[in-house]
Formats: C-alpha cells, structure tokens, sequence
C-alpha cells in the first residue's frame, strides 16, 4: 500500500495513492497521505514530523515557519514535532528531547492496532535508540507512531511506546504532541475548556496559577502548561469561523503558546509513568477542526 514516485510518470499515477513515500525539503523522505475528498498529510521521516495537514478544500491547517529550516539535527519549527522522551526542559536532555531530531524508519511490521481501522491513508513509524542515544538516555525503548488520515480527513496520531529494556528496569518519560495550529489573527481567538484550571506559566518561573472562569483570550504573551485539562479543548478562531476541537486520552496537560502572535501551540505533556516490562504505553489526543466551509478535521488518539 505504500507506494514510492521515483520517476514523474510514476509520480502522477501515484498522485491519487492514499500512501506516497517521495522527497520533501532539502531530499528529505516524506510520507504524503492522501483522501478521497481531498484532505491530505504529509509526515517527514526526520522526527516522525507531520508538516502539514490540509482539509478538503485545500487549506492548510497547520502552522509551520517559514523560516523553519529542514536540516537535521535542527528541529522542524512548526507542524508537530513529537517531544520524546523529554518535553520542554523537564529534564536533563535537549529541550523537547531527541525524538524529533532522528530519523525514524517506515514500521513494516507493526503489532496489530489497538482499535481496527478501515483508514487506506496512513503510515506507521518506529523509533529506537541508537548507541549514541542511549549514552545520554539510558533506557531502550521502541517508539510506534501511527499517522492517519480518516476519510473525512481526521488526522490522527497514535504513539505506542514500549521498554524494551534487557532487565526490563522501569523508566519514565514526558511526552508531547507539540502541534501547531495555523490561524488567522491572535486577537481573534478564543481558547475553551481551561477555564478554571491550574497552570504553571512559563514566562514567571512556572509559579502557579489558577484560571479565571472566562474562555481565554490572547491580549499580551502567553506560555503556559495547564494541569489536568479535560479531554476535549477547542481553539475557536472567529476571523477564520474554524474551530478546532481537541480530544485527548492518556495525555493530562496541556500548554498553550502565543509567543509569536501567529499560532497557538497546544501540547499535551503526558505521564511519568512506570513503563511496564511487556505492555506499551499508548497515548492519544483527537482534534477537529470545523471549519466555515464543513468538515476540516483532526484527531489525534490511542
Ligand atoms: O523552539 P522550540 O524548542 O521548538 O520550543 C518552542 C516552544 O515550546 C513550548 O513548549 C514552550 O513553552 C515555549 O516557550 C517554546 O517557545
């Protein structure tokens, strides 16, 4: 099902394939999926990176810099780059940890999925630790991640994670899908489903704070982690009539981020977490982005 478009004959056979392995910025390999109606994705290899995700208009519904430069070992800016083992600096490693500056391969022979799918579009990826990882994070894991578009053009996100340490020696881990919504005007968006909530706001030490009741809205710069959100979230852009609707399992808090006035960034730092010796830790999180025009959609889920 996955198929490769080596020669541009082949690529324009290949152009209504649901699964298309071809080259991205800089030669990278990327994965495109493709739907039906219209809605796509594209995942690069490098990081395990979903770069964009179009509904079936067309439009993009992700925000990625353009300055963002495609180049290991520098992180993609934008998209979703997947935070593993490590989110943000809670931690010894890189920020955001190492996941997303490796190369993940094409997962060939993945376990049977937890939930069965009737998706076509989507690619299953693996992470493992190379000798040079496992120096500065001392615990063998397998990382799965499933990238998949539904026929109404979900996009969902499955991240299995499995220790497959020799001693079977338990580690934990902090983890993110750091996604980068693509909107229209901060000023013109509305955050639901944190109202009430404590936060630690990253721009004052990660002192904590509680919510107000009200939705929140972006008048000044705004960085922060909310603690033991709900499982649904929505980011209501009014200039755009879009809104997002974030659902999400496994992963309790969420971050939101204003810092550069384009985007709002939603992360969902999970669990530290013993891992089991043979069970795999699955997270997910499910958005939807319903747009003026239907059905944009996004979901990310276990
Ligand atoms: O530049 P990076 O490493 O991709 O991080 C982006 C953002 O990540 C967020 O998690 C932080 O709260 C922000 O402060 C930061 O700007």
């Amino acid at each position: 099902m996955l198929a490769s478009a080596s020669t541009p004959a082949a690529e324009e056979k290949q152009e209504l394939a649901p699964v298309v392995q071809c080259k991205g910025v800089n030669d990278l390999d990327k994965v495109v999926l493709r739907e039906v109606r219209g809605s796509s994705a594209e995942v690069y290899l490098y990081g395990g990176h979903v770069t964009s995700w179009k509904d079936e208009h067309g439009d993009e519904l992700l925000f990625v810099s353009n300055k963002a430069i495609f180049k290991p070992p520098k992180a993609i800016r934008g998209g979703i780059p997947i935070c593993f083992p490590q989110f943000s600096n809670f931690g010894n490693l890189e920020q955001h940890g190492f996941a997303r500056n490796r190369v993940w391969t094409i997962d060939t022979d993945p376990p049977p999925f937890p939930v069965p799918t009737t998706n076509t579009a989507y690619i299953d990826l693996i992470l493992k630790p190379t000798e040079e990882d496992l120096k500065i994070w001392p615990h063998s894991f397998e990382y799965r991640l499933r990238v998949a578009l539904s026929p109404g053009g979900d996009l969902m996100l499955t991240s299995r994670i499995r220790n497959t340490n020799a001693d079977g020696k338990p580690f934990s881990f902090t983890f993110a899908y750091h996604t980068y919504f693509k909107i229209s005007d901060i000023s013109e968006v509305r955050v639901e489903g944190l109202e009430t909530l404590d936060y630690l706001d990253n721009l004052q030490d990660r002192a904590r704070f509680t919510e107000q009741g009200d939705a929140i809205v972006f008048e000044s710069e705004l960085d922060r982690i909310y603690l033991g959100t709900p499982s649904k979230i929505a980011i209501i852009d009014h200039e755009k009539k879009r809104t997002f609707v974030v659902r999400k399992g496994g992963l309790p808090d969420a971050g939101l981020v204003n810092a550069y006035l384009l985007f709002v960034c939603l992360s969902l730092k999970s669990f530290e977490n013993e891992v089991p010796e043979v069970s795999y830790i699955v997270c997910y999180s499910c958005l939807e982005s319903l747009g003026q025009k239907g059905k944009g959609y996004v979901r990310f889920w276990r």
